[in-house]
């Protein structure tokens, strides 16, 4: 059990399994962009670990670039997705594989798809290593999920409640 502020979570995920879901997107990735050299991009603060662990998987020439985006407070979505740092990168003619921790509302990702359409990138791709494909409501298609899971607030590997959270090294869900 971890307490944090008025919250209580539980062992979720173990190391074991994320790394095997990272391992597997990587691999999936890799046989996808055979011939390229994919620019990945981070969706910051929460795809930093993710991100790291995915390049040390990916054995094959790329790069990586991040943009900063944010809407939610402590475990709720507000429904507004502020761009805290935006698209720095030439995207003309290059493969780009957003990279997220987690899709819930996809409300982050319509921004992100939304902004990489006003840019000339050949193609774009999503990979995210968690999906709540119950509360997920948007038609832009996932190209790699690592793990399907329920409505339920997680945290670690990344992920925060209220800031908190983001270095543990495995996966934690908020006890009902
Ligand atoms: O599908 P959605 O409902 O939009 O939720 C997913 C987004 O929410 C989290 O980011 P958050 O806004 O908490 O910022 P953070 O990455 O800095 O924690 C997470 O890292 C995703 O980017
Ligand atoms: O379940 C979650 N945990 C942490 N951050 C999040 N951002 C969207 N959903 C979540």
């Amino acid at each position: 059990m971890l307490q944090i502020h008025d919250k209580v979570f539980e062992p979720y995920i173990t190391k074991q399994k994320l790394s095997n879901a990272v391992e597997s997107i990587a691999n999936k990735i890799a046989l996808d962009c055979k011939n390229e050299t994919p620019l990945f991009l981070g969706v910051l603060n929460g795809s930093f670990m993710f991100c790291s662990d995915l390049l040390k998987a990916y054995k094959t020439p790329c790069e990586i670039s991040f943009i900063k985006l944010a809407s939610y407070q402590q475990t709720k979505s507000t429904g507004k997705v502020n761009q805290l740092i935006g698209l720095n990168e030439d995207l003309t003619n290059r493969t780009v594989i957003v990279v997220e921790d987690i899709i819930d509302t996809g409300n982050t990702l319509e921004k992100i798809v939304a902004l990489l359409k006003q840019t000339s990138a050949k193609e774009v791709k999503i990979a995210t290593l968690f999906l709540k494909p119950t509360v997920y409501n948007k038609d832009i298609k996932i190209d790699y999920t690592g793990l399907e899971i329920p409505n339920r607030f997680i945290l670690g590997y990344g992920m925060d409640y209220d800031g908190l959270g983001r270095n543990l090294d495995e996966v934690y869900v908020l006890k009902d």
